[in-house]
């Protein structure tokens, strides 16, 4: 595939990257794919499969937990946003999302203090459930994120690479690791509740920040990515394999030569026995970057901008994250939080929410 729309979503070995003899055609793929796709598949990483494969095994306990022990830890209790939603509380384009969902960031120390933006509480620790309920889990997710976390760094250079900056040319999006962090999510699509009930795991959306890599925690179709002509192409469980899309805040950077690519997932079909799980997480850019600011504007070779205008443009029916273009990216990822998530946002950000949801707290979140 050199140019044009797709019909599938490319298989990427990255063991090519590390490897000299072949890394130049991996760079040469990844180009096509993040130009022309915003969405690929990479097996061989360095992440354990030993570890992916406990995370695997762990996520129905967690979803078995006692429903005071999700309580306890449910997401209003943070003002980090981290913790347990139940079933149906997050809305995407109007209708509500039918999962259920935990979400676990990186290890953090919240650097927020009076005075500071408020964006800057966004991060810090997540709750865990208590330890006896589920042993072993925080440190295999912990383990396991690292792992991850690793891999979307060294990727994010390679992608530099890619699309014709040196290997550090993103670097400047990033702060020092100890200011960073990065968040996931565990999270569960039931079967639809009836023949005609709503079969929205999650309704159409672009994410937000620079990388996103999901595992595929089940064997169950569901995903699917949106071409340019506005087809939903299937992005199904391949063995072995993280899904790596782009969000927002790259496609903003990259002036568009990145694609941000919308998605959605489709409940497993009435009468499934099993639901679908997936694990996603989001690498994110630092909370002052602001993206429209001449500090971080990026030069790219003519070379590059031109496979990026023989692409065109793309239809899509996605929401969100249009605020790239003025804000700070860490008030842009606040602001789709409250969005989604207002009860937390109540208790924890009465101003922002009140501006959002001047009428009070609706029955669920109205954006992804
Ligand atoms: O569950 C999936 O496969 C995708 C989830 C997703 O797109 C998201 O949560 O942003
Ligand atoms: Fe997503």
């Amino acid at each position: 595939m050199s140019s044009g729309d797709f019909s599938s979503v490319p298989i990427l070995d990255y063991s090519q990257a590390l490897s000299s003899s072949t890394r130049a055609k991996f760079i040469a793929d990844l180009r096509d794919a993040a130009i022309n796709v915003g969405f690929l598949y990479l097996s061989h990483t360095p992440v354990s499969p030993e570890l992916t494969q406990s995370v695997i095994s762990y996520i129905p306990a967690m979803f078995n937990l006692p429903e005071d022990e999700k309580e306890r830890i449910r997401m209003r209790n943070s003002p980090h946003f981290l913790g347990y939603s139940k079933f149906g509380a997050e809305f995407t384009k109007g209708q509500a999302d039918m999962r259920e969902q935990f979400d676990i960031a990186t290890k953090h120390e919240c650097q927020w203090k009076e005075g500071d933006p408020e964006y800057r509480r966004l991060w810090g620790p997540s709750q865990w459930p208590a330890e006896d309920l589920i042993p072993g889990f925080q440190k295999t997710l912990e383990s396991y994120l690292d792992q991850v976390q690793h891999l979307a760094d060294e990727f994010v250079t390679i992608l530099a690479e890619a699309i014709g900056l040196g290997p550090d040319g993103l670097s400047k999006f990033y702060d020092t690791a100890e200011k960073m962090q990065h968040r996931s999510k565990v999270v569960k699509y039931p079967a639809a509740a009836g023949p005609s009930a709503s079969t929205q795991g999650v309704g159409p959306h672009y994410d937000a920040g620079f990388v996103t890599i999901l595992l595929q925690a089940s064997d169950h179709e569901g995903l699917q990515v949106q071409n340019l002509q506005g087809q939903w192409i299937d992005a199904k469980p391949v063995p072995g394999t993280f899904v790596v899309n782009f969000g927002r805040a790259i496609e903003f950077a990259t002036q568009n030569i990145v694609r941000a690519t919308s998605h959605r997932v489709i409940s497993p079909a009435h009468g499934t026995p099993t639901p679908r799980y997936s694990v996603p997480f989001f690498h994110n850019i630092g909370l002052d970057v602001r993206i429209a600011d001449p500090a971080w504007k990026l030069e790219f070779p003519q070379s590059v901008l031109a496979q990026r205008d023989a692409r065109g443009q793309h239809t899509s029916d996605s929401v969100n994250f249009t605020e790239f273009g003025t804000e700070a990216s860490g008030h842009v990822n606040l602001i789709g939080r409250v969005k989604s998530h207002p009860d937390v946002a109540q208790r924890h950000y009465p101003e922002l929410f009140k501006r959002y949801f001047p009428d009070g707290l609706p029955e669920h979140g109205v954006a992804y």
